[in-house]
């Protein structure tokens, strides 16, 4: 059907509006959503349909298509990096509207540049699903978790048939009353892992409930925890536990943060750590956040998971001889270079700059490596808006490129 037929099919009502690719191709459908949309709101729709990929790479990314968000797109670096899976300089494209903050990540990198490099490791590498189970008491729930605690290597077994990358590395079990959450942790490799661990957990849990008297009330029941804000990710971990660091020596600091080390030190102290305890924050940095959303935008990430990557802790300290030592270590940081939003087509391109496009050779390297890359920016974030704060030039930056 061409787009006036489709439009004249749901106007008579023969069509629903998400129905219209089975009767067309899929920019045909999201050009007829959009004249409908248009037709029925008043809104011209014309910059949302001026996409630069065809619809079809992005149906199973999205359902009722009528166009692309276009989100402006900077780059910072070089980032010099001493990692575990990285090694040199990468540079990070970073899809924002916050005026200031690709100035504010590529100053940080470059001050972390003059300083010789900053050093990144992932520590932790475990995606979680954890289902709830109905038990009829307390002696069931507490059977149940012995089983499970006894059994993970059938879980397992069941677990991994449903994927060829996936490994279950641990199986934690908590107890509530009558309610029994198992919490399944996997190596994902390069994938973010979600819908992976997902899949994977429906097959352990119907071992599970053939093995013990627990029944199966959800799949996800909230202690993985996933897209919202939750103290077991910043505790345990979820995705990738990655940390970063760098020592800036006093007169690099002074050029490039125009501030000294002890000012940054007592800004970090004072809002990071005081601060945020008093606000009963999980997120003791200063805008983490900001680089982890961007770098996911622009890198195909599910942009609902910033959640858990704000789950940061920033250190400072003024070292013997004056310099600055400055750490930022994420919890949770769930990244890929393969699935979901990474096989889009300026998201693909966005993964090649940073040298991390697809599957990575071994199995990991590559989401190891932007889990890196994206630590130590969010990393030179935190020194220069800690700088920009110790120096009273927040607000005057934002006056400037921000309005
Ligand atoms: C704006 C700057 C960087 C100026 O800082 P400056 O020191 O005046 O800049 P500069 O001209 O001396 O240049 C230093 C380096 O900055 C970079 N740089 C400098 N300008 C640019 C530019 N236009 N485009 C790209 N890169 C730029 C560039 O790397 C340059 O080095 P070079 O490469 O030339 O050797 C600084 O004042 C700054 O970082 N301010 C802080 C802004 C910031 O961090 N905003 C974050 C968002 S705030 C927010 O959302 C969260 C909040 C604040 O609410 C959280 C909270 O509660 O704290
Ligand atoms: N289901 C859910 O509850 C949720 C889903 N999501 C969505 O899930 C998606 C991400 O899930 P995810 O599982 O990462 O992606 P995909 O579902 O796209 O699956 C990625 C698959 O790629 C295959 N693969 C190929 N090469 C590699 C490699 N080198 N390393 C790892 N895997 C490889 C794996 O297949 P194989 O397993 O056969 O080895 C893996 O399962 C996103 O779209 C996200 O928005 C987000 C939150 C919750």
């Amino acid at each position: 059907m061409d787009t006036d037929a489709l439009i004249e099919a749901v106007d008579d009502g023969e069509l629903r509006i998400h129905e219209l690719e089975q009767h067309a191709d899929a920019d045909d459908a999201a050009e007829a959503r959009r004249r409908l949309v248009t037709a029925e709101t008043g809104a011209d729709l014309e910059t949302i349909g001026e996409y630069a990929f065809g619809a079809a790479d992005a149906e199973s990314n999205v359902e009722n298509m009528l166009g692309a968000a276009q989100v402006p797109m900077g780059i910072v670096g070089p980032i010099e990096i001493d990692g575990g899976a990285v090694e040199g300089t990468r540079r990070l494209p970073l899809a924002t509207t916050e005026g200031a903050l690709v100035a504010s990540v590529n100053r940080g990198c470059a001050g972390i540049r003059a300083a010789g490099g900053a050093t990144a490791r992932v520590l932790k590498n475990e995606m979680t699903r954890a289902p709830v189970f109905r038990v009829d008491d307390v002696a069931a729930a507490g059977e149940t978790a012995a089983w499970v605690r006894a059994n993970v290597d059938r879980l397992a077994e069941a677990a991994e048939a449903t994927t060829s990358h996936g490994e279950l590395r641990e199986v934690t079990p908590y107890v509530v009353g009558d309610n029994v959450f198992l919490r399944f942790g996997y190596a994902t490799g390069d994938a973010m892992g979600m819908n992976m661990a997902t899949i994977a957990t429906e097959a352990a849990c119907e071992v599970v409930t053939s093995e013990t008297p627990a029944e199966l009330v959800a799949l996800s029941g909230n202690l993985c925890s996933d897209k919202k804000p939750a103290a077991i990710n910043s505790v345990e971990g979820r995705g990738r536990t990655v940390a970063a660091d760098v020592e800036i020596p006093r007169d690099l600091v002074e050029t490039y943060f125009k501030t000294t080390p002890e000012a940054i030190a007592e800004v970090n102290t004072r809002k990071n750590l005081v601060g945020s305890a008093k606000a009963g924050a999980l997120g003791f940095n200063a805008h983490t956040a900001n680089t982890v959303a961007a770098a996911f935008l622009a890198t195909g990430q599910d942009i609902a998971q910033v959640v858990e990557g704000a789950n940061a802790i920033t250190t400072v300290d003024v070292r013997e001889g004056g310099d600055l030592y400055a750490s930022l270590t994420i919890a949770s940081l769930e990244v890929g270079t393969v699935g979901g939003g990474t096989k889009l087509p300026t998201q693909t391109e966005a993964l090649e700059i940073v040298g991390v496009g697809g599957g990575g050779d071994p199995p990991g390297e590559n989401a190891d490596a932007l889990a890196e890359v994206i630590t130590t920016a969010a990393l030179a974030g935190e020194l220069s808006l800690l700088g920009a704060l110790a120096s009273d030039h927040l607000a005057s930056a934002h006056e400037e490129l921000g309005r």
